[in-house]
């Protein structure tokens, strides 16, 4: 099954072998696919929609009384425009993107050496809740996914489990402001994850995904109660290019109402080594292994000496 605009959607009610077999097809030819009829309630869906609203519409001063004791944490609020994914990407000369956040990980912390501090607002009396719910939910189909590309991959099940029980998986609500005219709303990226799963308001052509075979920029226009899942770096990485890290972006149009988006990028435990799958080594691996906190590492280096 496809959508309007040719990108895949994967039935979860189907059984695992026919889940796997969609997956392992869309994963090769675009790295990314809508889920329906996934685990995670209508109702949890629009109760974190709904308590995000209430977090963006807190007075500036409430959301600043977030911000982490540490600006480095990537926890509690950022400040609209204060974050810049093309410096990350190593592009340094792109404008900050034009969104506020909200970050948050793991109910019950962990030692990982990503592990930071929840900061929540002591205002909204239902958002905590709500979020945390979110995550445990989220996090279980998280691990629903993993096992369906353990099949499509010829990996073993306990692979993915034995390299995520420490790793805290990091939740983002994106708020995008309203605009006047046409511009980018956050700049063409791909994610330092395995994968990431995203829930998106109803706002048509915001997210673009490039499709590899044609280079084309494509909308992401979200299914009825349905998810959004792009691959990121590490699945690549693990798969030697097999499959591919999606690049996106959000753009917005002129006069474009506020978006909000909610983004739960699945993570690793710092010190598992991500190489490549024996199934996957073909004619020899095309990446070093390397730690996942090695790779983040890596990745950081470059907002402070970029590639351009
Ligand atoms: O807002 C969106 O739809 C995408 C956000 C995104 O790509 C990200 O948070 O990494
Ligand atoms: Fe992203």
């Amino acid at each position: 099954m496809k959508d309007s605009n040719g990108i895949a959607i994967i039935d979860l009610s189907l059984s695992p072998a026919e889940v796997a077999r969609d997956i392992a097809q869309a994963c090769e030819s675009s790295g990314c696919f809508h889920l329906i009829n996934h685990t995670v309630s209508p109702t949890l869906l629009a109760d974190v929609m709904k308590e995000m609203d209430n977090f963006f519409k807190l007075p500036l001063a409430a959301k600043e009384a977030c911000l982490p004791s540490n600006p480095t944490d990537d926890r509690g609020y950022s400040a609209f425009a204060s974050q810049n994914v093309a410096a990350f990407m190593g592009r340094r000369h792109e404008p900050n993107d034009p969104v506020e956040k909200f970050a948050f990980s793991n109910p019950s912390p962990t030692l990982d050496v990503h592990a930071r501090p929840n900061v929540w607002p002591t205002q909204l009396p239902n958002f905590r809740c709500a979020m945390e719910n979110y995550y445990s939910a989220v996090k279980e189909l998280s691990k629903k996914l993993f096992d369906s590309f353990a099949l499509a991959l010829n990996v073993d099940t306990e692979y993915f489990l034995s390299r995520t029980t420490t790793s805290p998986d990091s939740v983002k609500l994106n708020y995008y402001p309203a605009m006047h005219e046409a511009a980018g709303r956050f700049a063409e990226h791909t994610d330092s994850v395995p994968f990431t799963i995203l829930l998106m308001d109803s706002s048509p052509n915001s997210l673009k995904i490039r499709m590899p075979a044609t280079q084309e920029w494509i909308s992401v226009n979200p299914q009825p109660n349905g998810l959004f899942v792009n691959l990121g770096d590490v699945l690549q990485r693990w798969t030697n290019d097999k499959w591919v890290a999606t690049p996106h972006r959000v753009d917005g149009q002129a006069n474009a109402v506020a978006r909000k988006s909610i983004a739960f990028f699945v993570m690793l435990n710092g010190s598992a080594v991500i190489e490549c799958f024996p199934s996957c080594v073909g004619n020899g691996a095309k990446y070093k292994p390397i730690s996942f906190h090695g790779f983040v590492q890596e990745k950081m280096k470059r907002l402070t000496f970029g590639s351009d």
